[in-house]
């Protein structure tokens, strides 16, 4: 138990230290902001020692930090605040107490913003006012003002009028949530944002069910943490379970959230991260308990899209992307609010609020289709351009990480962004290649795009947002999938890159069918070999060679940033565009599968 006494101590005498330090022993109802109790014991003590004291208070009602001074001198740094986030309050809330009998001043309103905090409570003492520093206060409270913030840029904060003790604890429990909720749906978000590069004190969670392999569970897990890393989290320790499916409340077991929940105190840790997709009402059931915010893999994964977007149009996909991925989650809050209720009379303001929340995220939503739409219409036309000339259109496309920028960089001098960091590209990048046929000696022209990597069970959301994106993929007359050999799970990179391909739209999924009844994706793609181009070979113990080489003896082996395998890369990529296209329907398929039969 914390018992630490933040702020101004000098001077206290060891009793008073002794009261502060037994506050942390009350625990708060998690349902109101404080209770008349509470706030009594903070005032007695705040005027006994004549200074104010300001009480945090996790949602679970439990103290986090007792500080003396106000609001702005025993403040939570900014590193031990969960993580940052455009929707979310800290899930912490200040009560503190002042001997002015005034509204909370504006470097306390700044604090709390710049906290997060989900409300500040105001106490102020009577008899404090124009005294020094309530020397003649007994410790009566004369009234309470409560703040909270507002997704308002000019002014981010609003200030109940004067309040009674009573009618501040008899405040409506659910109010935090619905100035969350006011705070997620504005589209300015939340104030005062940085972006999300401070260093997040990350715990993992991985769950290893039935459906999955031991492997899988593991390359899943050690990708999770990059991708955690990627967006400038640290990882301080990985918690795993074993159960046959998630917990449908708390996705892992009772105990274990409970040890996860030691655990990240123990540590200090900042975040909790699952390694899959978990529900709204999972991760509240799991911040409540754990009194930390708790994410999953997607919500990472939109967050690296978001730190990556540059142009206008990834931007423009990012948002669209974000968007898609909160309305289901209202729309499942809506559902429970309906089940408990249900019917006539008890669709209280909170499921009308919500229905306008929905409301305005999905005009939001039909907005951003149509510009990416029209994004989409217009690399279409560009693209025309390139087929009325007869160029033929090549696609690196693979895991992220492969290596795909740095390939198209060497072979045609562009100026791609590359690094050793999950998802460095998000826009396509298309570029003239030349080369010579070996027997004709005839100089071919081909167009090669660089597009966004992919990965393991890739957010639907994503997909849906990036198309303009991927249709280049989907367009190409041909694709190379760039695969990197020095990566321990390659062969699963292989897989999960012709899952999201056969799950595109307007592909076909002759794939995906027959990984559905019972083949597994990499023997289906047997044929597909022809165009693996396995990159990094400078990296790879000869025994992988020979495994890869036995597996795909069609592929070509490169390292595109020594320059190796490039001549034969080279003719590789003619031979492809000069391999007949079945239909113009099907155009990845005779890519992937050139020996497919129909
Ligand atoms: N050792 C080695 N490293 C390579 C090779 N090719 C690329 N890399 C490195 O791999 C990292 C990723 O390269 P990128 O070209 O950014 O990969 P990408 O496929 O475009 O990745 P995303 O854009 O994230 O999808 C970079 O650090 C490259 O320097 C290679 O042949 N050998
Ligand atoms: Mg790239």
């Amino acid at each position: 138990m914390e018992t630490n006494i933040y702020g101004n101590i000098q001077g206290l005498k060891s009793s008073q230290i002794k009261k502060l330090q037994q506050l942390y022993e009350q625990r708060q109802p998690s349902y109101s902001l404080t209770t008349p109790e509470f706030a009594s014991t903070l005032a007695a003590i705040s005027a006994e020692i004549h200074q104010p004291v300001c009480c945090y208070i996790n949602r679970r009602g439990q103290l986090i930090r007792v500080g003396v001074g106000t609001p702005i001198q025993t403040q939570i740094p900014p590193q031990e605040l969960p993580r940052h986030s455009t929707e979310r309050l800290s899930g912490i809330r200040c009560i503190a107490t002042q001997f002015k009998s005034e509204p909370p001043d504006e470097a306390a309103l700044i604090t709390m913003v710049r906290q997060r905090l989900d409300a500040l409570v105001v106490l102020t003492l009577v008899g404090g006012e124009g005294g020094r520093r309530g020397k003649q206060t007994n410790g009566d409270i004369k009234e309470a003002f409560l703040a909270h913030i507002v997704p308002n840029p000019e002014k981010p904060w609003e200030i109940s009028p004067p309040l009674s003790l009573d009618d501040l604890t008899e405040q409506d429990d659910d109010l935090v949530d619905e100035w969350e909720r006011e705070i997620s749906s504005s589209a300015s978000g939340m104030p005062f944002q940085d972006t999300v590069s401070d260093s997040d004190k990350v715990l993992l969670v991985g769950l290893k069910t039935d459906d999955i392999s031991q492997q899988r569970f593991e390359d899943g897990l050690q990708e999770l943490a990059r991708l955690v890393e990627t967006v400038g989290g640290s990882v301080l320790e990985t918690v795993q379970q074993k159960r046959s499916r998630p917990h449908p409340q708390t996705v892992v077991g009772e105990g274990k959230v409970e040890e996860i929940s030691l655990l990240a105190y123990k540590l200090g840790a900042n975040l909790i991260v699952f390694d899959r997709d978990i529900t709204p009402s999972q991760a509240r059931n799991l911040e409540n308990e754990i009194g930390i915010r708790v994410v999953d893999r997607t919500e990472v994964i939109l967050d690296i899209f978001a730190q990556r977007a540059q142009s206008q149009a990834g931007k423009l996909q990012v948002e669209l992307a974000q968007m898609e991925y909160m309305l289901p989650r209202l729309r499942g809050q809506g559902r429970e609010m309906s089940r408990l209720g249900g019917g006539i009379g008890t669709r209280g303001p909170g499921e009308t609020k919500l229905e306008t929340e929905r409301r305005t995220i999905q005009q939001r939503i039909s907005q951003l289709q149509q510009e990416v739409n029209q994004l989409q219409a217009h690399r279409a036309r560009i693209r025309q351009q390139r087929q009325q000339q007869e160029i033929p259109a090549i696609a690196l496309v693979g895991y992220t990480n492969a290596g795909k920028s740095t390939l198209l960089n060497v072979l045609t001098n562009a100026e791609v962004y590359t690094a050793d960091q999950l998802f460095a590209t998000l826009d396509p990048t298309t570029r003239k290649l030349v080369i010579t046929d070996p027997e004709t000696k005839e100089r071919r022209t081909i167009v090669l795009t660089d597009t966004v990597g992919f990965i393991h069970e890739l957010p639907p959301p994503l997909v849906d947002a990036f198309r303009a994106t991927l249709e280049e993929v989907t367009e190409a007359t041909a694709l190379l999938h760039v695969v990197d050999l020095s990566h321990p799970a390659w062969e699963s990179h292989i897989a999960s890159v012709e899952e999201v391909l056969a799950e595109m739209p307007g592909v076909e999924t002759r794939n995906l069918s027959q990984r559905v009844a019972g083949v597994p994706p990499v023997v289906a793609s047997g044929v597909a070999s022809l165009h693996i181009a396995f990159n990094k070979v400078d990296q790879v113990d000869s025994e992988t060679l020979a495994l890869a080489q036995q597996k795909y003896p069609e592929a070509v082996f490169i390292s595109a940033t020594q320059r190796l395998g490039l001549d034969t890369l080279r003719q590789r990529l003619l031979q492809l565009i000069d391999e007949p296209i079945a239909s113009r329907d099907a155009k990845i398929e005779p890519a992937l599968h050139p020996g497919f039969p129909p």
